[in-house]
């Protein structure tokens, strides 16, 4: 049976890097027998312009009715000002898909470790994965309120939200090195007691993972100063947020990383992790890899297709290799003619085989 993917493009890069993810799909689909069908959608910025709304009726059916969904990125300067902004589409699509985990690899590839800021061997090795809560906490909190002398956000997390993605992150742990960290801000959050005390809980059914705990203020150093401590990071959705683009940088760049939104039940939405990068759009600068690996994610845990997701990986591993790369790695690669080079590789091999 084919695979049917909602496919929402976006804004600014995002249709540029989504047709670079696509035309690499295509081409190992081709090559391993993959069979899928695509339904595209209009989202975010692009669907205020089309509809007056970030999420349409419609592309939320569609992504409900898919078996996964591939979103690039949205927002920009376009919709500062709208009445409606895209990234209320965004938190609305992840909350009416119940897409409460939010998983965020961050792997340092050999290729490029004399990419990443850090450069040297701490950052060999460096290889985990923020599980991010997705659907609650202060982007979610009721009340919320601007007004001229004051705002609100309201930070709210039930028990049950935080249960849930301790699980799915001792559960990852699980099938990685057996170690979770737990970051919060125990000190003075109440928020972050209570997830304390629900991870000693959970993690007495996880015998074989161990565990420890620390402040995001610390962590945030942790991940420059120790890269390699840390094998899975559980942690609440603005915590998850800004820890996840600071982890991207030591890659080598922000522009590769893909994540998994998984719910209880329903499709997955793979996107990756930055947002629609205004201020590259229509340069041909735009990094593929993070739509790119987002695919491969998407073969791997939706679809089981992992002939299909290897071949892609294998691509990418040797266009890097072979020093083609785009501008945020330190290269002179197009967006075309990164994607051209990986599926060249993808067409080579195939030929080989
Ligand atoms: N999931 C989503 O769709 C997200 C959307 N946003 C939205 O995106 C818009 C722009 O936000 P920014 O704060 O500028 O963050 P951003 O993540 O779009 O960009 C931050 C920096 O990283 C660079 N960058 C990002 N992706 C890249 C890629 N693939 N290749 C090369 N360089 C890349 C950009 O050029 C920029 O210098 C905002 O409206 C924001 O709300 C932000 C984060 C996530
Ligand atoms: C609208 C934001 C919460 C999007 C974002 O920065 C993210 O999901 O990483
Ligand atoms: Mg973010």
């Amino acid at each position: 049976m084919s695979a049917t993917i909602a496919v929402l493009p976006g804004d600014y890069i995002g249709p540029e890097i989504m047709q670079a993810g696509l035309a690499v799909l295509k081409a190992a689909a081709a090559a391993t027998n993959f069979d899928y069908q695509l339904k595209a959608y209009p989202f975010g910025g692009a669907a205020i312009d089309a509809t007056g709304e970030p999420l349409p009726a419609t592309t939320l059916k569609g992504a409900q009715a898919a078996d996964a969904i591939l979103l690039a990125a949205i927002g920009g300067p376009k919709w500062d000002h709208a009445t409606q902004r895209p990234e209320a589409g965004l938190l609305a699509i992840r909350k009416a898909l119940g897409l409460f985990a939010n998983i965020r690899p961050t792997q340092v590839l050999p290729a490029l470790v004399p990419r990443s800021p850090l450069k040297d061997n701490i950052v060999s090795g460096t290889d985990f994965v923020i599980v991010r809560e997705l659907t609650s906490g202060i982007y979610f909190g009721e009340p919320r309120e601007l007004a001229a002398d004051h705002a609100i956000d309201t930070m709210v997390y039930q028990a049950s939200e935080i249960e849930r993605i301790l699980r799915a992150g001792f559960e990852l742990a699980q099938t990685r090195r057996n170690h979770v960290t737990v970051v919060d801000k125990a000190n003075v959050l109440a928020t972050s007691k209570l997830w304390r005390q629900i991870a000693a809980q959970v993690a007495s059914d996880y015998p074989t993972v161990t565990v420890d705990y620390e402040y995001v203020d610390a962590a945030a150093m942790k991940i420059i100063q120790q890269p390699t401590h840390f094998d899975v990071i559980i942690t609440e959705n603005l915590f998850g947020d800004i820890l996840s683009d600071e982890a991207a940088t030591i890659t080598g760049s922000l522009g590769t990383i893909p994540s998994e939104s998984r719910g209880i039940s329903g499709p997955s939405l793979y996107e990756p992790i930055h947002g629609s990068a205004p201020d590259i759009a229509g340069t041909g600068k735009a990094d593929p890899l993070s739509m790119i690996n987002s695919v491969i994610l998407m073969l791997r845990n939706s679809f089981q297709a992992q002939a299909t997701a290897d071949k892609i990986a294998h691509a990418v591993a040797a266009t890097l290799a072979a020093g083609i790369m785009t501008p945020d790695l330190g290269g002179t690669a197009t967006t075309e003619s990164m994607t051209s080079a990986i599926i060249e590789q993808i067409k080579t091999k195939e030929a080989m085989s």
